[in-house]
């Protein structure tokens, strides 16, 4: 029996004229344009075929079947189309079938090891290429075994379908140090601990503030005072690799802070100025990252049966960061009531914490382990692709020329960046998403762990297997020329370049779906931020050592080493902070 789940009308097309349009164009097409043809289903008339949208997004299925899904995306019908009728159901395959590598490797437990070192020549750090390798030898659609069994898919049609069936709660795997913290302490689990209705439960006030149009620019005033910081620091000079990638951490923690915690937290001060409390939060922050990925690489695993060192010392980084939460939260505290008192307190306030505070239907643990999880979620994150940036940037001068030619026209020498000037600044944007696309996956996260059985590719994938995505493989077949640094090609014109027509699930730096990061907004915001002043003052370089760096992945990418970057003064053209 088929359950009808949901319909997505597109307001400015008559509905029934959509509908017998698109009825005669998968009639009269020829079946083998299909991936997955529903033409079979159409040509018996079988009415439980399901349609349709012509959003320019993927599409939302217009009807969705408990058992499948026919979709269209915006193009055209070739690109997606999964049948849900019962006559076709007989002609999928079986999960067994899906290629993938047979014998000892799909194993519990023994095939995930086979993957990895010493058995092959990978690791975690290049979980990328593995799936990569996957790609090559078995097709768009790999069964294999990560913990589990699961799905490897490279083409963001398929991706498609896979976010089309998340489902409300989509569900993707902890990272198992956070979850075993939380869950031995009996605390509220955050955003990558829950799961199903306690995740939505937490995920759904912070969405309605966070994704909001204007979240991110009401702080772009704070957040360049602490861009100006970085680019006092940079200017400072000189600065070792460690202490570049050191100050980037701190850059974006402190400019995360200001808008979780409302403060200036003095990271960028030097050591001699910064608070005691300061000084153990920049450590335990760092320390909690540098912790997540030996649980993520898989470095430690005893942690998961007892309080192992790890564990301990990731405990203790925890009880820092939430005691010194508690003192920035009491403060903001006050500081509501007090202006509630005074009848100044804005309902609608864009400061995100005291719009957190103010809201009756949040407790207080539930706030700060939303903060704490915004916090954490953007301080490594944010760095991180801040010097993936920088890199490309460095490594073609010519579009660090454009990118400062740009900045110049918008906002001269030293004008900061604003909410209008943002908006007419494609090159800054377009320089960003080409080195999200270039450095892809941005995080190890593409991964789904599905809800009810779901047709893709025309294999059956039960529920409860893993889906992954190789976002590196897609961000690379659906570009031309894919090795190279062209942020032209985001840019909109006369000259469209073709990769404006790859589908819009080829470069997704911040996933995507109900599930997607929550603090895109503020990423971009900052990254934006500390290119546009460092390019006002500095001229960005990298050391003939750092050339060639190769990037891995932990939780977020990363550098095989820290790299060198090599400043100019605009202005004297001396190269002073330079190693
Ligand atoms: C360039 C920087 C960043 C990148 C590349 C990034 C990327 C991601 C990705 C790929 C995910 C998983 C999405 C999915 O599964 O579909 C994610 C989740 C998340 N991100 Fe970000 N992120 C960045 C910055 C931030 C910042 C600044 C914040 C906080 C303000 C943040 C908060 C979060 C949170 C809370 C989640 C978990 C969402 C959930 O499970 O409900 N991220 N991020």
């Amino acid at each position: 029996m088929m359950t009808l789940r949901s319909l997505t009308v597109n307001k400015s097309v008559p509905f029934l004229k959509r509908f017998y349009t698109t009825c005669f164009r998968i009639w009269s097409a020829p079946s083998e344009r299909y991936q997955y043809s529903a033409l079979p289903s159409l040509t018996c008339l079988k009415p439980t075929l399901c349609l349709l949208t012509c959003s320019k997004r993927p599409a939302r299925h217009v009807f969705s079947c408990s058992n499948g899904s026919l979709l269209w995306s915006h193009k055209g019908f070739h690109r997606n189309v999964v049948t849900s009728s019962s006559h076709i159901a007989q002609q999928v395959k079986e999960f067994k079938d899906v290629p993938g590598p047979e014998g000892l490797s799909q194993w519990p437990v023994i095939g995930t090891v086979l993957n990895f070192k010493p058995f092959t020549n990978y690791t975690v750090w290049t979980l990328h290429l593995f799936f990569s390798s996957l790609i090559d030898q078995y097709g768009p659609i790999v069964r294999f075994q990560f913990a589990g069994p699961t799905v490897l898919l490279s083409d963001p049609r398929d991706a498609e379908i896979l976010f089309q069936n998340e489902g409300r709660y989509p569900n993707r795997p902890p990272i198992d140090l956070g979850d075993l913290y939380c869950k031995r302490n009996n605390l509220h689990g955050g955003f990558n601990e829950l799961q199903g209705e306690d995740w939505y439960a937490l995920r759904s006030p912070a969405n309605k503030r966070l994704l909001k149009p204007g979240s991110a620019t009401h702080y772009l005033e704070q957040q360049n005072e602490v861009a100006k910081d970085l680019v006092g620091v940079l200017k400072k000079g000189p600065l070792s690799a460690e202490e570049l990638a050191d100050t980037f951490f701190k850059y974006a923690s402190e400019s995360i802070a200001v808008v979780c915690f409302n403060a200036r937290l003095g990271f960028l001060e030097p050591p001699s100025r910064r608070s005691a409390d300061t000084e153990r939060f920049s450590q335990a922050s760092l320390k909690h990252f540098q912790l997540l990925m030996h649980s993520v690489t898989g470095e430690s695993v005893a942690h998961r049966f007892y309080r192992n060192k790890t564990y301990r010392e990731f405990e203790d980084t925890c009880n820092v960061m939430n005691e010194i939460t508690d003192k920035y939260l009491h403060k903001a505290i006050a500081e509501v009531q007090f202006k509630k008192q005074e009848k100044s307190f804005d309902p609608n306030e864009p400061n995100l914490l005291y719009s957190f505070l103010s809201d009756s239907t949040l407790n207080y643990s539930r706030i700060k382990v939303i903060m704490n999880n915004l916090y954490n979620g953007g301080t490594d994150s944010t760095a991180k692709n801040l010097m993936v940036l920088l890199f490309n940037l460095a490594r073609n001068q010519d579009k660090q020329q454009k990118l400062y030619e740009e900045i110049q026209t918008v906002l001269g020498p030293e004008q900061p960046l604003t909410k209008d000037a943002l908006a007419i600044m494609p090159y800054l944007k377009a320089c960003l998403r080409e080195s999200f696309r270039l450095i892809n996956p941005t995080a190890l996260s593409a991964l789904r762990v599905l809800h009810h059985d779901t047709v893709i590719r025309g294999y059956r994938i039960p529920s409860g297997v893993a889906v992954a995505y190789s976002t590196h493989k897609s961000s690379r077949e659906n570009f031309v020329d894919p090795e190279r640094y062209v942020p032209e090609r985001w840019l909109r014109g006369p000259k469209q370049r073709r990769e404006e027509e790859s589908h819009i699930l080829a470069n997704i730096p911040f996933g995507y779906g109900a599930r997607g990061c929550l603090g895109r907004w503020f990423a971009e915001q900052e990254i934006y931020l500390a290119t546009v002043k460092i390019l006002q003052n500095l001229q960005v370089h990298v050391h003939p050592d750092s050339q060639n760096t190769k990037f891995g992945y932990a939780i977020f990418v990363e550098p095989d080493k820290p790299i060198q970057f090599l400043f100019t003064r605009r202005e004297t053209a001396d190269k002073t902070c330079v190693r």
